[in-house]
């Protein structure tokens, strides 16, 4: 049972500091690169939502330590993995893509399953890839079982990742310990969000792994050692948006400390974004503030690279000035939810009309109305209803406990930004 949330309206402009937890992608990533180093690592500051805490079980369960320092850091000791496992994914598309082919290198079964609409997502052109590259699968979807064998060739592969980024990245996270490393070609529709590739390419090469980039729609990865690291995971700038979204939908001004200044977080795309509806996006050294405009420009936007932004762009192009148009987003139809799907459903349940193109959607605002906001089991579907909230009364979202996927403080960080309220 989840409890229905009334998003809390602004009665004024929000003028809020806002620390935001660790970054989804990065801590995920840097657990599997730890847990495949050649000593123990460090992981500071690391997110600690459903997401992270899956792939922190499913890697002890596979025979890694995983213990917490005194600082909220993570110690992180490698062992060599092992089944028999069990791997839960829940709803994470990081456990559910980067896990298998940590799993092909392991002595025994290792079983995976998941969220009802785990079970729907995008996967099958990752298993065949390993199948390809030397590991035994049984089945294409969750539940599935990887027969460990201990380690697997690896190779050449060419696959279709034009449904998720994060195939490719699961490869190549683990390849160094395949033993003739990957090259992996993707061939198909263009690739969603590649920035989340170069961040899995940096972090390769952080932990001293040799990749080769330099080819379009190419990645190689080279076998060998990958180092231990002690590593401070920056904020996570996606769920940074909706705080962001507040001071641009009530004039106001919100700062996340802690933003970097060279990133590959696809969340980073957020200051551009804001800048075209009208905001004024300052980033200096106490990180990045937002300060919101009067009214919201609509815009006509190509999110392919950073598709997670659209539940929190979508809200507030639903409360701007004319019809916005966001492209290249096809491939949220495999995210947590059909995204496009409910962000139309849910739009047009409190009076914006929104409709569904091929690769998107076009958003009209028209006068919005309070009504039941629907998350789907999807964290940024839960934090868009809040943002539009804060502008539309008795707006309530069903599920809010969703956003505990990455960010399980939300209820309590958004009525804090909102005691700021002048
Ligand atoms: O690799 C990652 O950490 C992610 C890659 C992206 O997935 P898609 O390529 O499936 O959009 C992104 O949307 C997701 O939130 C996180
Ligand atoms: C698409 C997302 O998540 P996942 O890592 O589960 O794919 C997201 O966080 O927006």
């Amino acid at each position: 049972m989840t409890t229905p949330w009334l998003a809390p309206v602004a009665p004024g402009a929000v003028h809020a500091t806002v620390d935001v937890p660790g970054s989804k992608s990065i801590t995920n990533r840097a657990l599997i690169l730890a847990c495949l180093a050649s000593g123990p690592s460090v992981l500071r500051a690391p997110l600690r939502s459903r997401d992270t805490l899956l792939m922190a079980e499913a890697l002890r369960c596979l025979g890694a330590e995983i213990s917490d320092g005194p600082d909220g850091e993570w110690l992180v000791t490698p062992r060599t993995p092992r089944g028999p496992a069990t791997v839960d994914c829940g709803l994470a598309g990081t456990v559910l893509r980067f896990l298998p082919p940590l799993a092909c290198l392991a002595e025994g079964e290792v079983t995976f399953d998941g969220d009802p609409q785990a079970r729907e997502r995008p996967l099958h052109q990752v298993l065949d890839a390993l199948r390809t590259l030397g590991g035994e699968i049984d089945g294409n979807s969750l539940p599935f079982t990887v027969h460990g064998g201990g380690g697997i060739g690896g190779g050449e592969v060419t696959i279709d990742a034009s449904a998720s980024s994060q195939f490719v990245s699961g490869l190549l996270l683990s390849a160094p310990a395949f033993r003739n490393g990957v090259t992996v070609r993707h061939e198909g529709a263009a690739m969603p969000s590649l920035p989340h590739v170069a961040m899995t390419v940096r972090m390769l090469r952080e932990h001293g792994v040799r990749v080769d980039d330099s080819q379009p729609d190419t990645w190689s990865v080279f076998p060998g050692e990958v180092r231990s690291l002690e590593r401070t995971v920056e904020p996570d700038l996606s769920n940074a948006a909706p705080f962001l979204a507040a001071a641009a939908v009530t004039g106001g001004r919100v700062t996340v400390p802690g933003w970097p200044t060279e990133t590959t977080q696809a969340g980073d795309a957020m200051r551009g974004i804001l800048a075209r509806m009208g905001a004024e996006t300052l980033l200096d050294e106490r990180g990045l503030t937002v300060t919101g405009p009067r009214t919201l420009s609509p815009v006509d936007l190509d999110l392919h690279e950073v598709g997670e932004l659209t539940p929190t762009v979508a809200a507030l192009a639903a409360l701007a000035e004319g019809t916005s148009r966001l492209r290249g987003i096809a491939h949220l139809r495999g995210h947590e939810t059909d995204r496009l799907a409910a962000l139309c459903r849910e739009l047009g349940n409190i009076g914006v009309r929104a409709e569904e193109t091929e690769d998107g959607l076009v958003i009209t605002p028209g006068e919005p109305h309070g009504g039941q906001w629907r998350a789907y089991a999807d964290h940024r579907m839960a934090t868009a209803g809040a943002v539009l909230g804060l502008r539309v009364p008795d707006v309530t979202v069903d599920d809010i406990a969703t956003t505990s996927k990455t960010l399980p403080d939300f209820p309590r960080m958004w009525s804090r930004m909102l005691e700021t309220v002048r």
